[in-house]
């Protein structure tokens, strides 16, 4: 009567934190992440028998994100690779792309009826203090809700793919953007503007090039902090000094520049909300009495201050609703003439 059509399960929001202390500088590097670990495979029977002879337990998951770090199971082939045993004890957790790909790669190795693993790591901000001037050896400051975010997908016979990217980075202009030339019909009340406020919560991401295995993988070391740098600078750089002309084109530029800057990257994704500021209009609602015939919906009610159109400096930050832009850029196919 009914069939499994599919199913995954593992366990998330498994906190971990980690400390690398500098015995000879005392300087302490530490790293917060949440990670999430799902399986995907010959499971079918622990749901439709009660079978449990298949599962692989939840908990034995959270310990295995505890246990695998990425040193020194392959440190010969590190070496070869010409990463060496310091870069893997300095950074043992980072990049997260690693520490994903180790981590997927050991459950499709380790259980021969496993298929593909899936594991999510979001890397928290702990920037270093600057204290008197100098960096702090072992004080953070969370600088911010923003994370970095990596998913690997380990599946058999298949290789690995990594998707990395950023979200939670807030951002706002109060100059440079113009939305106008838009569909103007009986729905639409929304006037052109020229110049307008821009925010947006950055959500980006961009998917590599798919890996042969984890040797691809660590070979790629290096390129992973680097492609999350360039991106991060981008979306910045782009977001400030572009003249806006609307959500959709500014976030397209970025996408384009991204892919010119990182070219191991295939896509690039963005997942933007437009979170508005609005001019004020209509009363505050505070009981302010009826001010008869002469009520205007703007700051003008109050001894005629002038609060719109280029006057306007007081505006009303909107929770919602909110606009909501995506988009996916890949590279154009080479031509072959
Ligand atoms: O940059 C924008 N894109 C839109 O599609 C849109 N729609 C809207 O109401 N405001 C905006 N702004």
């Amino acid at each position: 009567m009914s069939q499994l059509s599919s199913a995954r399960y593992g366990k998330d929001n498994v906190r971990v934190y980690k400390v690398h202390r500098d015995e000879k500088t005392g300087v302490h590097t530490v790293v917060e992440m949440t990670v999430c670990v799902l399986l995907e495979g010959d499971i079918e029977t622990s749901y439709t028998e009660a079978d449990n002879s298949v599962v692989v337990a939840t908990d034995s998951m959270k310990n295995t994100v505890y246990g695998v770090y990425p040193w020194p199971q392959n440190l010969k082939q590190d070496i070869s690779n010409g990463l060496t045993k310091v870069m893997a004890k300095q950074h043992p957790v980072t990049p997260p792309e690693l520490f994903a790909s180790i981590l997927s790669s050991h459950f499709i190795e380790t259980y021969s009826h496993i298929h593909a693993a899936h594991v999510k790591v979001i890397t928290h901000r702990w920037t270093r203090m600057t204290i008197d001037g100098k960096p702090h050896p072992h004080s953070f400051i969370r600088d911010g809700a923003e994370t970095r975010n990596v998913e690997a997908v380990a599946r058999r016979g298949g290789g690995i793919t990594i998707h990395s990217g950023i979200s939670g980075l807030l951002v706002l202009k109060s100059t440079g953007s113009a939305f106008h030339g838009y569909i103007r019909n009986e729905y639409t009340t929304l006037p052109e503007v020229w110049d307008r406020i821009l925010s947006t919560e950055v959500e980006c991401g961009w998917t590599w090039k798919p890996f042969a295995g984890l040797s691809a993988v660590r070979q790629s070391v290096p390129k992973f902090d680097r492609a999350w740098q360039a991106s991060r600078d981008i979306t910045l750089k782009t977001f400030a000094e572009d003249n806006s002309a609307s959500v959709q084109n500014t976030m397209y530029k970025m996408c384009d520049a991204i892919l010119a800057a990182v070219p191991d990257v295939a896509t690039v994704d963005y997942s933007l909300p437009n979170k508005h500021y609005f001019e004020i209009s209509g009363f505050p609602s505070c009981g302010v009495p009826d001010r008869g015939a002469n009520k205007k919906a703007d700051l003008s009610w109050h001894k005629g201050l002038k609060n719109t159109g280029k006057d306007a400096e007081v505006y009303a930050p909107q929770s919602n609703p909110n606009g909501l832009i995506q988009c996916t850029v890949t590279r154009q196919p080479k031509s072959k003439l």
